[in-house]
């Protein structure tokens, strides 16, 4: 095997490297196929176990190198997996070449496979199938290689949630809760917003997606009203009121980041607040807090509720799902009580947790699962007669728990964002590029020959940022936090890339310069790290403080000294520069971390077409944070490229257990 100038490795005319060779680690780590971390973990966990096959140290490396990636674990049965494995990770064509027949014409540099299955399954680190020891470092299932700490966690979320779905339902006074359906949720609305009420009544786990504008949050509330409704009716007998019975109902909001979960309790509370009396009475005002603050977070892998200090609540609703790593799903699982309601709520079509894991996806796309009820026996009252039957594989998702909404409820018709998104998710590019082009309903290509954005390709870019900066500016010099938060959501830069040209770091760098040269004079004598009217991004989690990873907020003059503002607008909080926990200053972030929130205007620079972090759902993540205008500036070939890419994030969620 030979490495040329370009990193690309060839195999001396030979598809396959001899069984054996000495050196094939380092030479496919030289080829940047595998990192010399990947390599590192393989050859230390080879080292503790007896293992020097290379081709089995191999396959470990391409498992640790998975994760990097966002997959669970390596299919190392899939031709279509390895012909990408087989590309350099730094080149961009990896992600389509899974698209292409590549699998056939790609060199492939593995070794001979049955050989290297073979040494797989013989190998003294490595356990085979589901069943056996638990103290080895890999596990071979079904063709797939985990770390197994990554297996224990995808068997122990498949398990806890079969446990749910399969589970005897609630019982409930049906009469009562017919009435609370059709009060909470009038025949002349949306069906399937009603069967997710009537399922989170019954059942131990809902799972409820749709795009924006669906009604995910409307749902949520009124589902709770529906849901405290018929607790109060039946206390312990359904479940809900724990032995004492007839006791309110304890639920939790949660989401993955906080500024999230702000948005969700401020929702949540808006729709409570138009509710009738006796249920807004019954639902009262819900709190929201991040997942991690809700288990207790105490460190990276511990928590304080687990599976032998179960969390008191009856009812959790997790937003945002999307976002949830596997590891966090199962540590949520494992610490909800089993006779509580689970009902998590997301967009499956968003980008996937950074973290390994594509949960909410795989839960969404598993057939039936064995022991899952028939539908007839969750969907009592909103039954087959319903104006909008369930089509396709909706019955089969429903006996999963999975309801998704598909009717757009936003009054906003003159908007082109959502029919963009959905063309995006459509996977139709040239319904995006046509949508994009014709520059109306919010909608607006900056649409560039080359990879380079001119000066008068930015301008638009410039007045956007020059205008949220200087009301940002103004506000905070004024000590008017409101405004100051208002002003932070009117517009953001996103960018795939952290680093390097089209990443955050120079992209922040430029809308800085912007801002600042923009307020020059009412900045003047303005010094050190808390300027007034700074932005800011809290980057790691400070639960005594309150503030998470992700949280943004701004700099506020406060008397004559100054204040770090966070949180909802219409209610922020205060905190002391000195007490904030480390903090980045945000005038463009990528579009990971901008999942969970809203802006009124969002500016993405596209990355290069080859660009490996360019996918389908980062474009339909970064336009569907835009409540009213999206620029998307870039080739054509770039949103082509987007639009055609997909994530494929490898787990073994979506299969049955292999026996
Ligand atoms: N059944 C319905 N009938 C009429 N209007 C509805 C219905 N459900 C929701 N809406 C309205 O549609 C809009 C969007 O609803 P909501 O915010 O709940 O959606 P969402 O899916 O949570 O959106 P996003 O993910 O973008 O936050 C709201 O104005 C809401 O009042």
């Amino acid at each position: 095997m030979t490495v040329d100038t370009a990193g690309t490795a060839t195999v001396d005319g030979e598809v396959r490297l001899a069984v054996g060779s000495t050196g094939m680690l380092g030479e496919l780590n030289a080829a940047g196929i595998v990192a010399s971390t990947d390599v590192h973990v393989a050859t230390r966990l080879g080292r503790l176990t007896g293992e020097s096959d290379e081709r089995v140290l191999l396959a470990v490396a391409l498992a640790v190198r998975a994760l990097r990636g966002g997959s669970v674990c390596v299919r190392l049965d899939d031709p279509t997996e390895l012909a990408t494995l087989a590309r350099p990770e730094d080149d961009g064509t990896a992600a389509l070449v899974a698209q292409t027949d590549a699998a056939e014409t790609a060199v492939s540099p593995w070794p001979e496979h049955d050989a290297w299955i073979a040494a797989i399954e013989a190998s003294p680190m490595v356990v085979v199938g589901a069943g056996g020891p638990t103290d080895l470092p890999v596990r071979w299932v079904g063709g797939r290689l985990y770390l197994d700490r990554y297996w224990r966690d995808e068997l122990a979320v498949r398990h806890l949630v079969d446990a749910r779905v399969t589970a005897e339902p609630f019982v409930v006074p049906a009469d009562r809760l017919a009435n609370a359906l059709a009060r909470l949720f009038p025949d002349d609305g949306d069906t399937r917003q009603r069967l997710a009420a009537e399922h989170a009544a019954r059942r131990r786990i809902t799972v409820l997606t749709g795009g924006p504008g669906t009604g995910k949050t409307t749902t949520v509330a009124r589902l709770l009203a529906v849901v405290h409704d018929v607790a109060d009716a039946s206390g312990a007998a359904a479940g809900s009121g724990g032995p004492d019975g007839g006791r309110p109902l304890r639920v939790a909001l949660a989401a993955p980041t906080g500024k999230a979960a702000a948005r969700l309790q401020e929702a949540v509370r808006d729709v409570v607040a138009t509710l009738a009396p006796q249920d807004q009475g019954r639902t009262g005002e819900p709190v929201a807090t991040t997942v991690h603050r809700l288990l207790g977070y105490r460190s990276a892998t511990r928590f304080r509720h687990h599976a032998g200090h179960h969390l008191p609540h009856d009812v959790v609703v997790v937003d945002e799902t999307s976002m949830v790593p596997l590891s966090l799903m199962a540590r949520l699982l494992e610490a909800l009580r089993p006779d509580a309601r689970l009902v998590l709520v997301g967009d499956p079509d968003q980008l996937a947790s950074v973290e390994a894991g594509a949960v909410l996806g795989d839960l969404v796309q598993r057939p039936s699962i064995d022991g899952a009820p028939p539908v007839e026996a969750v969907r009592t009252i909103t039954g087959p007669d319903d104006r909008v039957p369930l089509t396709g594989d909706e019955p089969d998702r429903l006996r999963n728990g999975v309801v998704g909404l598909v009717t757009v409820h936003r009054q906003d018709e003159d908007s082109a964002i959502l029919p963009l998104a959905s063309a995006i998710r459509a996977g139709d590019a040239d319904t995006v590029l046509s949508v994009l082009r014709a520059g109306t309903g919010g909608v607006e290509l900056v649409e560039t020959d080359t990879d380079r954005l001119t000066e008068d390709d930015v301008r638009g870019v410039q007045a956007d940022a020059v205008q949220a900066g200087r009301l940002l500016v103004a506000a905070a010099r004024d000590g008017d936090p409101r405004g100051a938060l208002d002003a932070l959501t009117r517009h953001r830069v996103m960018v795939a890339h952290r680093r390097g040209p089209v990443g955050v770091a120079r992209w922040a760098a430029q809308v800085e310069a912007w801002v600042e040269d923009a307020t020059r004079t009412e900045r003047a004598g303005a010094d050190g790290p808390w300027v007034v009217g700074r932005p800011l991004l809290v980057t790691s989690n400070d639960a005594e403080v309150g503030l998470y990873n992700g949280d943004t907020g701004v700099v506020v003059a406060d008397g004559d000294g100054v204040v770090a503002a966070f949180g909802d607008p219409r209610d922020p909080v205060r905190v002391r520069t000195h007490r904030l926990p480390p903090v980045e200053t945000v005038h463009a972030m990528t579009v990971h971390r901008a999942q969970g929130s809203q802006f009124r205007r969002v500016s993405l620079i596209l990355p290069p077409p080859t660009s490996p972090l360019l996918t389908r759902e980062l474009l339909y993540t970064a336009v569907t944070r835009a409540s009213e205008h999206v620029r998307v500036l870039g080739t054509a070939d770039a949103v082509r490229a987007a639009v055609a890419r997909p994530v494929r994030r490898a787990s073994g969620l979506r299969d049955p257990l292999p026996g």
